[in-house]
């Protein structure tokens, strides 16, 4: 793995191209509302703003130019994504049981599609629908000449506390120094050979990217998100994304692609 991040970063090595990789298979069982049946229909797919929610998170990944192209990873059987086409992302039923599966599935269904092992590879979870074009290319910007890659994250604003559950319910333990904490968003940004390998050594408990590179000594870059790039979660969060999307005039990207079915994509994705 090492001697893959070294060879990446030789001189006159291969700048590699730039890929979207968007975890499209899970369940959303943290959005169902208590005690509301559980839906047939995964967060992602919710209708936000006028769309299927990660219609948004494409429509930003589709705006831009630098990427190759976008892989959705969405679970075996899952077709809702059929109907519709884009010249910016395709989808693959290559989703597994965790989030670093689904990922997993991803990364080879890129380097079986013809990506590289020095590649970039952008992971984002699709039920990120509020991230920005500019926000993508900022993290593009700030990590495609860095050693290791970076994540997208947001300094904690509150104060942190520990908690202890007991008789009394769930009490304060503690106040935490939270002088050096990020919430870890994503896009997260590694090359594409480095990044499969430390996620296949960590398995399904790595949750995010960059917990695996950590986990091989690297350091990933921290690159401020900002606290609209929240992960749609919770029942709430759904109005809340609806709000922003509404309040920056719909998905102003998405109305661009609407439609260009057989647009060609400007990087020339080999894959339409
Ligand atoms: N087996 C899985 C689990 C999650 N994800 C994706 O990973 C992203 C972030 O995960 P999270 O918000 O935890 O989504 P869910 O697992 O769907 O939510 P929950 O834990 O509430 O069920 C989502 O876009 C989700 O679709 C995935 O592709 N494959
Ligand atoms: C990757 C991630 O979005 C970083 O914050 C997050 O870890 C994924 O969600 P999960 O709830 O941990 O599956």
């Amino acid at each position: 793995m090492t001697d893959l991040l070294a060879a990446a970063n030789a001189p006159g090595s291969p700048q590699g191209r730039f890929w979207g990789l968007i975890p499209c298979a899970g369940v959303g069982a943290r959005a169902i509302p208590p005690g509301a049946p559980t839906p047939d229909l995964p967060k992602q797919y919710h209708p936000v703003a006028g769309q299927p929610l990660v219609l948004h998170t494409l429509a930003a990944f589709a705006g831009v130019q630098r990427l190759a192209g976008t892989l959705v990873a969405v679970a075996p059987n899952d077709h809702f994504l059929d109907s519709y086409r884009s010249a910016a992302w395709w989808h693959l039923p290559c989703g597994g049981a965790t989030r670093a599966e689904t990922v997993i599935g991803g990364l080879k269904a890129l380097l079986a599609r013809g990506a590289a092992q020095h590649d970039w590879v952008l992971v984002h979870d699709a039920a990120r629908c509020l991230v920005t074009t500019a926000q993508i290319d900022h993290l593009i910007d700030e990590c495609e000449r860095d050693s290791v890659g970076g994540l997208l994250a947001h300094k904690l604003p509150d104060t942190l506390k520990t908690a202890v559950t007991g008789a009394n319910g769930v009490r304060v333990a503690a106040t935490v120094d939270r002088s050096d904490k990020w919430l870890a968003q994503t896009p997260q940004m590694f090359r594409l050979g480095v990044l499969l390998d430390a996620l296949v050594r960590m398995g399904a408990v790595a949750t995010d990217e960059a917990s695996a590179m950590e986990a091989l000594g690297h350091r990933p870059k921290l690159v401020p998100g900002g606290a609209q790039n929240f992960k749609v979660t919770y029942p709430d969060d759904f109005a809340l994304a609806e709000a922003v999307l509404t309040q920056r005039g719909g998905s102003a990207t998405l109305e661009r692609f609407k439609g260009k079915r057989d647009a060609v994509h400007p990087t020339g994705n080999p894959f339409f």
